[in-house]
């Protein structure tokens, strides 16, 4: 997968050049390139952004600008690349989203101000073909894409063949099976007088299966009740269900 970012604050990407991703891409598991939105600018102050129409307040980015970089980045033609804009009104951003980006060979991040990307940038991806996806991840507001860049692109990243060491993590993750994860325990079997619940200490697997499942269903009921709303008519058994 090729992943590109285009941003007024290029050094806001350099985390994804850290740790689990960066060895990722060292690997050549994924190319990651980040791009200085004001290498399309012409004039002397590098303008990228100006007054929304019809008044208010903060600023909005310049069509000009994002045609050139997205024209450059994002050339016309039979390619499968995504575009994604970042942005509070989007589509919320979940691990099912991560999971369908994950299958794709391309991917281009805008990231835009709060103020947003006037809309004609985006009418005019979508004229020449590409796919343009706005989402949000979360229900609070940003100053910047950035973040919410940086969010995403580990989302998807760490679910590439061979970027975690052990497959099962992502499969067995939070939201894999629509639950929330229970909690987790590592040595000492007491710290603080608190004990590991005997149950994980002992070898019946079947027991501990049923332990974290029973935990898992707890804490989602209580934290994320929408979650279990939304879960197939069949995916709780009788034993989930008494829990
Ligand atoms: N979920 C979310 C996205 C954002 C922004 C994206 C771009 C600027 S602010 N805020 N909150």
């Amino acid at each position: 997968m090729r992943i590109d970012v285009v941003t007024i604050f290029p050094a806001y990407l350099d985390p994804l050049r850290e740790a689990l991703l960066g060895r990722a891409v060292e690997r050549g598991l994924l190319e990651i390139a980040v791009h200085d939105l004001r290498r399309w600018t012409h004039d002397v102050h590098q303008a990228v952004d100006d007054a929304p129409y019809g008044g208010g307040p903060g600023m909005v980015m310049r069509p000009q600008v994002w045609g050139e970089a997205l024209d450059e980045v994002l050339p016309a033609g039979p390619q499968p690349a995504r575009l994604v804009v970042p942005t509070p009104a989007g589509r919320p951003f979940t691990q099912t989203t991560a999971r369908a980006w994950a299958d794709e060979q391309r991917l281009v991040f805008a990231c835009g101000r709060y103020e947003g990307i006037d809309e004609r940038v985006l009418l005019d991806a979508r004229a020449r073909g590409i796919e343009v996806d706005e989402v949000s991840i979360g229900d609070y507001v940003l100053v910047g894409g950035e973040v919410a860049v940086l969010v995403m692109v580990e989302a998807v990243a760490r679910l590439l063949p061979g970027v975690l060491g052990n497959p099962r993590s992502a499969a067995e993750d939070s939201f894999s099976d629509g639950l929330l994860e229970g909690p987790s325990y590592t040595r000492p079997e007491t710290w603080r007088e608190l004990a590991v619940p005997d149950v994980l200490r002992g070898g019946n697997h079947a027991a501990i299966a049923r332990w974290r499942r029973d935990r898992a269903l707890e804490r989602t009921r209580d934290r994320r009740p929408d979650l279990l709303d939304a879960l197939p008519p069949d995916a709780l058994d009788a034993a989930d269900r008494a829990v």
